[in-house]
């Protein structure tokens, strides 16, 4: 079978481009350039990349941005100030703590603090609810990119056997209820799944985000299947951080009808739709700039 490798790097790319078309036509319009707060804690430099290409990819499209950087050490009631007063700033969009945060402080109360209409990462219970009840209005910035790309590989996903593996919240489950959404029939795999290779084999779609280097063989894909892998996994090879994905690409490839490689896959597709949920915000919101009055 010839593999199709599903260039996630190159579709992230064209959508950013398009954003930046639909930002230009808006502000155009008389409406308030979109703008996208990350907040860092901590000197993880993996964390450190992420939130550098997030602000890249921002610039791109047009939209506005800052970064707040806190020490490691900081305190829950510091961390907590900088996000309300980025909840209260009306030139911010979205805002995105990104994760994980230092042992000492609380993800839930973050996740909680952060207001719904600017939850670009899709965490608050408000936008979770929203998602399982089919109103969905921000959705998880990964699950997102997933779906984007299996409706152009597969388009319609009415009764496919969709298997996800892995029931994180900000992957697996977001993820599954995307696809229960768009009609799959849904099967959910985790660490206590019996025969996880066997219920996988099943599957048309197969979404994989556990974070095990290469757990992901060929026995566990059927043939003809879409494989799209959500692991980001460094690893130290010759001295060099190399990056390798939850499946093993070389033998999944022979079999499968597509696949994304990583990186230049999910990865790149996460930040694009990081953009597009700002802007999904933006709009909502609906901040006009403030008009200069002729003297
Ligand atoms: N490309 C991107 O944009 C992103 C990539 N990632 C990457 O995706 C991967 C997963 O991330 P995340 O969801 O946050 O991870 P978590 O650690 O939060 O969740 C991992 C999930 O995998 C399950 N799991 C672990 N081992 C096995 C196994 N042997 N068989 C079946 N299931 C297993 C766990 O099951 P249980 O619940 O039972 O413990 C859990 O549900 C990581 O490599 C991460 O770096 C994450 C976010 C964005
Ligand atoms: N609040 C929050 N929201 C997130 O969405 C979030 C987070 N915290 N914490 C960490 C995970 C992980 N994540 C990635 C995003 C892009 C790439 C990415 O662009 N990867 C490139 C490679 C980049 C590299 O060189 O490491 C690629 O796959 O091609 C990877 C991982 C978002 N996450």
């Amino acid at each position: 079978m010839s593999v199709n490798v599903i260039d996630g790097r190159q579709l992230a790319e064209r959508l950013v481009e398009e954003m930046a078309e639909e930002v230009k036509a808006r502000t155009g319009r008389g409406y308030q350039q979109p703008g996208l707060a990350v907040v860092l804690v901590g000197e993880d430099p993996a964390s450190a990349i992420y939130v550098r290409n997030k602000i890249r990819t921002a610039e791109k499209a047009g939209l506005h941005s800052v970064v707040t950087h806190l020490n490691a050490s900081c305190s829950q009631q510091a961390l907590d100030k900088v996000v309300t007063e980025l909840n209260e700033r009306d030139d911010i969009d979205g805002i995105l703590v990104q994760l994980p945060l230092p042992a000492h402080l609380s993800e839930e109360r973050i996740i909680n603090l952060v207001t719904p209409e600017k939850d670009v990462d899709g965490f608050h219970p408000m936008n979770v609810g929203q998602l399982a009840t089919g109103q969905a209005h921000l959705v998880p910035c990964t699950p997102l990119g997933c779906l984007e790309i299996l409706k152009r590989e597969v388009g319609d996903l009415s009764g496919k056997h969709a298997v996800v593996v892995g029931r994180s919240n900000i992957v697996g489950k977001p993820m599954a209820s995307l696809l229960l959404q768009a009609n799959c029939t849904v099967t959910v795999v985790h660490s206590k799944t019996m025969d996880a290779a066997n219920l996988c084999k099943q599957a048309d779609i197969l979404v994989v985000a556990v974070g095990v280097p290469e757990l992901v063989d060929s026995a566990w894909v059927k043939p003809g299947a879409v494989v799209l892998d959500v692991g980001i996994n460094a690893i130290e090879k010759d001295g060099k951080r190399k990056l390798m994905g939850d499946v093993d690409f070389a033998d999944v490839a022979d079999i499968c009808k597509a696949i994304t490689p990583v990186p230049g896959g999910i990865g790149p597709m996460t930040i694009a739709c990081l953009i597009k949920n700002t802007l999904v915000a933006a709009k909502q919101r609906g901040v006009k700039q403030p008009v200069v009055k002729a003297r």
